[in-house]
């Protein structure tokens, strides 16, 4: 934290794009209370996001506190200078890369007050884009990272570091280089892996795909983002990006000589590496990672059945990390999975029995 005593977040607050991460910006603000003004140059979105109450249209003599810029990447250098010479107000962006829109808003530093900008980039989204996505809870326990310039002034990346407070996530504060290299290894990599993956289904026989699980459900959801919105975030990072490639492309070499060899000793180690990679990704909040366990429950296919099991679960006293539900419109059951503390696992499991649910180990 960059200051004992955080400037309160007042508002106004001007949202600059309002899809899905800035319509979420607006609607986490708007239950806060604050004021919030929208500005997109789509009148479409900006009408979806009025609608859903995300905020209001700009008027006369505004006078915003902080600026959101959360447009694409291409336009988010342009957006931060217009806000910075438009505004007195404190302003940050969303974007997914750091280094480059610095670097681009820095050579007009002669035309704006650069110590007003903190970069920032929330380490929340989805595949889906435009304000019908967005909602209040999407930033709530994620880490968020906030990057300043060494000539940011502190009060303004306190009113960033708030605002990311006041979004229930978690702030992280790193340098703009530092943040291109940690997201390169932690969401650029891991798209592209998803995207080759899910690009060799599309040649893929019907009868193949018809045996498709939740595995590779789990490991191509990403690959069903905007390819025009990633292109640009590639290009902004492809430094980092390459390197890494680099690196994966050698792991490729010696999987494909451990799979061809016949003693599986290579393989082995292989896989158990995965099994570390696993392990490293932090639990929620920033938290060590916690060992959980999957456990299956057949769910009949009726209204109410859902909210039973989950009232169950929680009066057997069991807090539920993640559901996945696997549902076969041919079958009159459908497999949901509830993920859950490991230590827990057993006695959930035998309670849910007991309450007449038919779980699989
Ligand atoms: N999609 C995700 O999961 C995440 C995206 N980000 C970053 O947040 C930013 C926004 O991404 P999304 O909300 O997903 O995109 P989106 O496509 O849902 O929303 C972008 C909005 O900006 C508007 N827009 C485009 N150019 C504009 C301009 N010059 N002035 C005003 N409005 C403009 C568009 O009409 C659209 O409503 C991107 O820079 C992205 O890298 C950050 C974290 C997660
Ligand atoms: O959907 C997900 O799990 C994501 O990881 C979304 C995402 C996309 C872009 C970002 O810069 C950050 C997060």
């Amino acid at each position: 934290m960059t200051d004992d005593v955080l400037p309160d977040l007042a508002g106004p607050i001007e949202v600059v794009g309002a899809g899905l991460i800035g319509t979420s910006v607006g609607l986490v603000c708007r239950r806060l209370g604050l004021d919030v003004i929208l500005r997109d140059t789509s009148a479409e979105n900006l009408r979806t996001a009025h609608g859903l109450g995300a905020g209001r249209a700009p008027l006369p003599g505004d006078r915003p506190q902080l600026v959101v810029v959360a447009v694409p990447p291409v336009a988010i250098a342009d957006a931060i200078v217009d806000a910075l010479g438009r505004t007195d107000a404190v302003v940050t962006d969303v974007g997914s890369v750091k280094a480059a829109p610095l670097a681009a808003v820095a050579a007009r530093a002669s035309a704006v007050d650069l110590r007003r900008y903190v970069g920032s980039h929330p380490m929340a989204g989805s595949e889906r884009s435009g304000p019908l996505a967005a909602s209040a809870a999407l930033f709530d326990g994620r880490p968020w990272a906030v990057t300043p310039h060494e000539g940011a002034d502190p009060r303004a990346v306190g009113l960033v570091e708030a605002l990311v407070l006041e979004c229930g996530a978690s702030p992280r504060v790193m340098s703009p280089a530092e943040h291109d290299r940690a997201v390169a290894r932690i969401s650029h990599l891991p798209h592209l892996a998803a995207v080759l993956v899910a690009g060799r289904l599309v040649t893929a026989p019907e009868e193949h795909l018809a045996l498709s699980g939740q595995g590779v459900r789990d490991v191509t959801r990403v690959a069903a983002s905007d390819p025009a919105l990633w292109r640009q975030i590639l290009e902004a990072n492809s430094t980092a990006v390459l390197d890494l490639l680099a690196e994966v492309r050698s792991d490729l070499d010696e999987l494909m000589s451990a799979v061809a060899a016949d003693t599986g000793a290579d393989l082995v180690e292989i896989l158990a590496r995965g099994n570390a990679g696993t392990q490293a990704i932090p639990g929620k909040h920033g938290g060590p990672a916690r060992p959980t366990r999957s456990v299956f429950v057949s769910v009949p296919d009726h209204p109410g059945e859902l909210a039973r099991l989950f009232g169950d679960a929680g009066e057997i006293g069991v807090n539920i990390e993640d559901v996945r539900i696997d549902h076969d419109p041919g079958r009159p059951v459908g497999l949901t999975e509830l993920v859950v503390d490991r230590s827990s696992a057993e006695h959930l499991l035998a309670a849910l029995e007991s309450r007449g649910w038919t779980t699989h180990r």
